[in-house]
């Protein structure tokens, strides 16, 4: 086979098998490669996890996500939380009224699972067809989690087993709130005292543990059942531990929740992303506040990812070897699960290096992104 030679790093060879320094690539048909540059072509990824917010906010946000992104699960957790298909709807409006002009992004509307939601309601949504989850947030878990659930096998297992007849997915923030558990360990409790009996009570309830941070939520994932279980990474999750928390200083922009943990655990979602595994799909958890309500005594939990988040994907993908499994993370894995078809359209991911705004400014104030300041490998251009 010829190769040909483009710098130390990296070799062509015509029968579409790239050598890379760490791994080998065969067959990845959208890798094009030139003497300085990478280039990669990708169907128009989905993002399974995102906060729109409302009003002003959703205005300054929104072309963030929908410039790149094809769809997105957009979150419930407003005041007042969205608990209906009406409010549903109405939520979707505005969303659709804030995108920039000739945008093809569809928002995906979730319900905010309460004590009190009705199997019917669960109907109502599915009958909407604009409803594709139902969100349950651990009442006092995370920002606006309030009026969340207190007791889900108490209150909510009639809902549940709706969701199963209509196949209505549950995302679920996977964290108990008992004070007395340690914050490092809240995932795991979750899962050894909610969703492992939540699974062997309903096994055919679909289910996405969103944000994961652990290794334990790796190895539930996939110890269950193929299609009923799967999990979305956020790009914080992937490339930062704890220590990001602390660095020189205590660090707000790198509060979320779940918080970050320790690096053995970053390093088993890694593994897992890029192993290729159905199982586990990009979903960002982007989550603008005001800088003023991070930067304060008592700052709230979020980090402003949508503009770099394809960026970091592709770089965690880089530096494991793996960019021949980025696309199926990004635009594939999530739309099967989801039983949805696959973008059409596509995005180009180039070796670009970008500096990240030190932040955005609005009327209302501004909104600081993750990694301000600081200048990344790869940029993302629709085509
Ligand atoms: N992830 C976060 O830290 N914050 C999210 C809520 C959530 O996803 O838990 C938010 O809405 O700000
Ligand atoms: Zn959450
Ligand atoms: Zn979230």
């Amino acid at each position: 086979m010829e190769g040909i030679g483009i710098g130390s790093d990296l070799v062509i060879v015509e029968s579409n098998a790239f050598q890379f320094p760490s791994c080998k690539i065969t067959g990845f048909r959208h890798l094009k490669c030139n003497a300085s540059k990478m280039e990669l072509t990708l169907t128009r990824p989905d993002d399974w996890h995102l906060h729109l917010r409302d009003n002003e906010l959703l205005e300054a946000v929104v072309s963030h996500s929908a410039n790149h992104f094809g769809r997105a699960i957009v979150m419930p957790n407003l005041k007042p939380p969205i608990t209906t298909t009406a409010a549903a709807v109405a939520y979707r409006e505005s969303i659709l009224k804030a995108l920039p002009a000739n945008c093809n992004f569809t928002p995906l509307m979730t319900l905010y699972l309460t004590d009190s939601t009705s199997p019917d309601e669960i109907k109502l949504a599915r009958r909407s067809g604009v409803i594709f989850a139902v969100k349950l947030y651990p009442a006092g878990a995370t920002t606006n989690s309030q009026d969340g659930v207190t007791d889900l096998f108490g209150k909510c297992l009639p809902v549940l087993e709706e969701m199963v007849e209509q196949n209505m997915p549950l995302l679920v923030h996977g964290e108990v709130t008992d004070p007395n558990v340690d914050v490092f360990d809240r995932e795991k409790v979750f899962i050894d005292t909610v969703l492992q009996p939540l699974m062997k009570r309903l096994p055919h309830l679909k289910v996405v543990m969103e944000h994961i941070t652990t290794m334990d939520a790796v190895k539930f994932v996939e110890s269950c059942d193929d299609g009923f279980v799967a999990a979305t990474v956020t790009p914080q999750h992937l490339v930062l531990n704890r220590n990001a928390l602390f660095q020189g200083g205590l660090q707000p922009h790198s509060y979320c929740l779940p918080v970050l943990k320790r690096e053995t655990h970053r390093q088993a979602i890694v593994s897992a992303v890029t192993s290729g595994s159905k199982r586990f799909f990009l979903g960002t958890d982007s989550a603008p506040h005001e800088r003023k309500k991070k930067e304060c005594p008592c700052g709230c939990a979020g980090i402003y990812n949508a503009p770099v988040a394809l960026s970091l994907y592709a770089k965690i993908f880089e530096e494991a070897g793996a960019l021949d499994k980025l696309e199926a993370f990004t635009s594939f894995n999530g739309p099967d699960f989801y039983g949805l078809p696959r973008n059409t359209s596509h995005i180009k991911l180039k070796k670009t290096p970008w500096k990240v705004p030190e932040s955005y400014s609005f009327s209302f104030g501004d909104i600081v992104p993750m990694f301000a300041g600081e200048t990344l490998e790869w940029q993302s251009f629709c085509v």
